[in-house]
C-alpha cells in the first residue's frame, strides 16, 4: 500500500490542481519543435518533481513511468571508486550528484556524455535527445557547475538537462543564461487545503474543512508534509473531527529534543553528541535551514533579551554562511558551539549574582 503522497500524485499536467497557467505553458513547450534544457526551482514539497514527471510523459509517454534503480559506479581522477544511485527510464536518467560530495564533477560529465552517446533504445521513442534529470544542482560545487556548463553546450543534440533547485542564488549565471527557468511557487493554504479535500475524497474519506485549513498552515505551505500529516490523522482518528489533534512530524521533535541537549550541558562531549543528532536529521533529508531554524527557536526560548539579540544574529551570520557553502554540517556545528560558549558565559554570571 502506498502514501498518499505517491498514489495520488498527479500524472498529466492538465490533472495538475494549481499553477494551473503554468503546465498549459509546459504542454505548449512539448509541442515546440525546440525542447531547451530547463532550471525548475521552488521550495521543497512545491511540487517541482511531480511536474517534471508530468511533463516527461507529455514528452514521452507513458513509457517514461517504467522506473529502474541502478547504482552506476565511475572513477575519480584520483582513481577512487564513487558509487551513485540513479533512477532511469528508457528515455531519462535522475541522480542526485550532491551525494557524492566533492566528486559531482565526475559523475556529471561521465554521466551526461554516457546519455549523450548511447542512442534511444526504443526506435519508436518520438524524440531525438534523452533527458537527464540532476536533483540539488544549487547545493553543487563550483567546479562541477563549470563542468556541467561546459556539458550542456557539448551534448546538446542529444541530451537536455532538467535541472532542479530550490533557489537558483547560488546557480552560476552561465548555466542560467543557457536554460529556461521555471519558477514553482509554494501553493497557497488554500490550494492546499482543496488537494486535501480532494484527495481526501479520493479516498472516500469526509474531511471537514476547518481541519483541512488547519493542516494547510501546519504545514508550512509544503504540499507533501501536509498530505503525510493529513494521513497521520487518518491513522489517529476517522471519522475527522475539527478540533483533533494534528500529529507533528518526528523530527520536529527530534530537533526539539537536539535544543534540550545543547541547553542541558555545554562541553565538548556534548557538542560531539549533537553532531551525531545533527547528522541524522540531514540523513533523514530535513532541509538544513529547517533544522537552523528549528534550534533557533527552540534555543532562543531560554535566552533573555539581550542574548536573544546576540544569538540571532549569529545566527544569521553562521546561516548565511552555510547557504554559501557546501557542507550544512560545519555551519550548523559552528553555531551550536557558539550559542554553548555564549550560553555558558551566560550561566556562569548568573550564578556569580546569585552568590
Ligand atoms: N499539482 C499538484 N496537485 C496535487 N498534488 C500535487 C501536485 N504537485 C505535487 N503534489 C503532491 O505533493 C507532493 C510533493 O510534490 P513533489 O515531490 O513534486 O515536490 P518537490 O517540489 O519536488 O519537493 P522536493 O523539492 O522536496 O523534492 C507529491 O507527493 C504530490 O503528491
Amino acid at each position: 500500500m502506498s502514501l498518499w503522497v505517491d498514489k495520488h500524485r498527479p500524472r498529466d499536467l492538465m490533472k495538475l490542481d494549481y499553477h494551473k497557467d503554468q503546465a498549459v505553458r509546459l504542454k505548449s513547450l512539448v509541442q515546440q519543435s525546440d525542447f531547451p534544457h530547463l532550471l525548475v526551482y521552488g521550495p521543497s514539497g512545491a511540487g517541482k518533481k511531480t511536474r517534471i514527471m508530468c511533463l516527461l510523459r507529455e514528452l514521452y509517454g507513458s513509457g517514461v513511468e517504467r522506473l529502474r534503480q541502478e547504482t552506476m559506479t565511475f572513477t575519480t581522477p584520483s582513481n577512487k571508486k564513487v558509487e551513485i544511485m540513479t533512477v532511469s527510464s528508457n528515455y531519462h536518467i535522475e541522480v542526485n550528484p550532491t551525494d557524492v560530495g566533492i566528486h559531482d564533477r565526475v559523475v556529471i560529465m561521465d554521466l551526461v556524455k554516457n546519455v549523450a552517446q548511447t542512442h534511444q533504445i526504443d526506435s519508436s521513442g518520438q524524440r531525438e535527445f534523452k533527458v537527464v534529470i540532476l536533483n540539488e544542482v544549487d547545493d553543487l560545487t563550483k567546479d562541477a557547475q563549470h563542468a556541467l556548463r561546459r556539458t550542456m553546450e557539448k551534448y546538446v543534440a542529444t541530451c537536455r538537462l532538467i535541472l532542479i533547485a530550490n533557489s537558483i542564488s547560488r546557480v552560476i549565471p552561465a548555466i542560467r543564461s543557457r536554460c529556461l527557468t521555471i519558477r514553482v511557487p509554494a501553493p497557497t493554504e488554500s490550494e492546499i487545503a482543496s488537494v486535501l479535500q480532494l484527495v481526501c475524497k479520493k479516498e472516500s474519506l469526509n474531511l471537514p474543512s476547518d481541519l483541512a485549513t488547519r493542516l494547510a498552515k501546519a504545514a508550512d505551505r509544503n504540499l507533501r508534509r501536509a498530505l503525510l500529516m493529513c494521513e497521520a490523522c487518518k491513522v489517529q482518528q476517522y471519522p475527522f473531527t475539527s478540533d483533533q489533534k494534528i500529529p507533528e512530524p518526528d523530527w520536529q521533535q527530534f530537533i526539539r529534543d537536539t535544543a534540550s541537549m545543547i541547553l542541558s550541558e555545554q562541553t565538548a562531549k556534548k557538542l560531539g553528541e549533537v553532531r551525531q543528532k545533527l547528522y541524522e536529521l540531514i540523513i533523514h533529508g530535513v532541509p538544513p535551514d529547517m533544522i537552523f531554524a528549528g534550534l533557533l527557536k527552540e534555543l532562543v526560548r531560554n535566552c533573555d533579551m539581550a542574548m536573544k539579540c546576540q544569538v540571532a544574529s549569529h545566527a544569521a551570520n553562521y546561516e548565511h554562511r552555510m547557504r554559501l557553502g557546501n557542507k550544512p554540517i560545519f555551519h550548523l556545528e559552528a553555531f551550536v558551539a557558539k550559542f554553548m560558549a555564549i550560553y555558558k558565559k551566560f550561566v556562569e554570571e548568573s550564578m556569580g549574582d546569585v552568590f
